[in-house]
């Protein structure tokens, strides 16, 4: 089954007098791996939960592979989408392996290879009998996107998912993650408050202010001073660290 593709035709949330997404029109192709960045309460949670439903626009279209989320009923549209977000509850009372297995049991789907999607998240198989309280966060995190993958969803959302780990965790996550995206054949739209992260993983880059995308770029344009105002700001962060971690390097040689 190939990746897939999303379009947002001018999608806009308002909760009360708040316009959390403001007439968002967008094209992903099938196959990208994008990162959505922006300040806190810039919109990117709520853009991205309007593709598995989880929040309705109050205008707007989201369409996958050119048709409606809003065609069908949202369960079965959420099981073809893979939802990892930050403490992601896993259920507690199910092993490792109950957790992976339970959305294509739910499905009525072929079971789930255990085994392998432990090993695609550099797990090791012994875990599959543990339960989620005896695993450490980033194996919890790591059992999450498992789970996330196992019904065979083409369609990765990540909310700040590798929120609250080490950052050593965090970045061999985010390197597996890249892989996995290759290796599956994924479309994942990563929403991280990282612009390095966003920078070393993504495709492309989407910047969000006050619910509206105020660049679109690739990494290597960001870094290249690209993008505008609002992306440059944001990139500055890295690269001024970057920058000082190379001056106390060039202090101590
Ligand atoms: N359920 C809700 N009810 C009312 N307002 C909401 C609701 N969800 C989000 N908002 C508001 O919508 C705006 C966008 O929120 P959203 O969570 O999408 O931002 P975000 O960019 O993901 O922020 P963060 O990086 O802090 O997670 C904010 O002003 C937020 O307070």
């Amino acid at each position: 089954m190939p990746a897939k593709s999303l379009r947002f035709d001018a999608v806009t949330k308002r909760f009360g007098a708040t316009l959390a997404v403001d007439h968002v029109t967008l094209m992903i192709e099938a196959g990208q791996f994008v990162a959505l960045v922006g300040a806190s309460g810039s919109g990117k949670s709520t853009l991205l939960q309007t593709i598995n439903r989880l929040i309705e626009p109050s205008e707007g279209r989201v369409l996958i592979d050119d048709v409606d989320v809003a065609a069908g009923p949202a369960p079965a549209l959420r099981r073809r989408i893979g939802y990892v977000f930050q403490g992601i509850g896993l259920f507690p009372h199910l092993t490792v392996a109950e957790n992976i297995a339970i959305g294509p049991r739910i499905a009525g789907l072929p079971a789930a290879d255990v085994p392998a999607l432990l090993e695609m998240v550099a797990l090791p198989p012994a875990l599959a009998e543990r339960m989620p309280d005896a695993l450490s966060g980033g194996q919890r995190q790591r059992v999450a996107i498992a789970r996330a993958i196992a019904p065979g969803a083409k369609l990765l959302l990540l909310d700040e998912a590798f929120g609250a780990l080490d950052p050593v965790t965090r970045d061999a996550l985010g390197g597996e993650i890249r892989r996995l995206h290759a290796r599956l054949g994924l479309t994942t739209i990563l929403v991280t408050h990282d612009m390095a992260e966003a920078l070393l993983l993504a495709d492309r880059i989407l910047v969000m202010a006050a619910g509206r995308i105020v660049a679109d770029a690739t990494p290597a344009e960001l870094l290249a001073g690209g993008g505008g105002a609002a992306a440059q700001a944001l990139v500055a962060v890295p690269r001024e660290q970057a920058e000082r971690l190379r001056a106390i390097a060039g202090a101590a040689a």
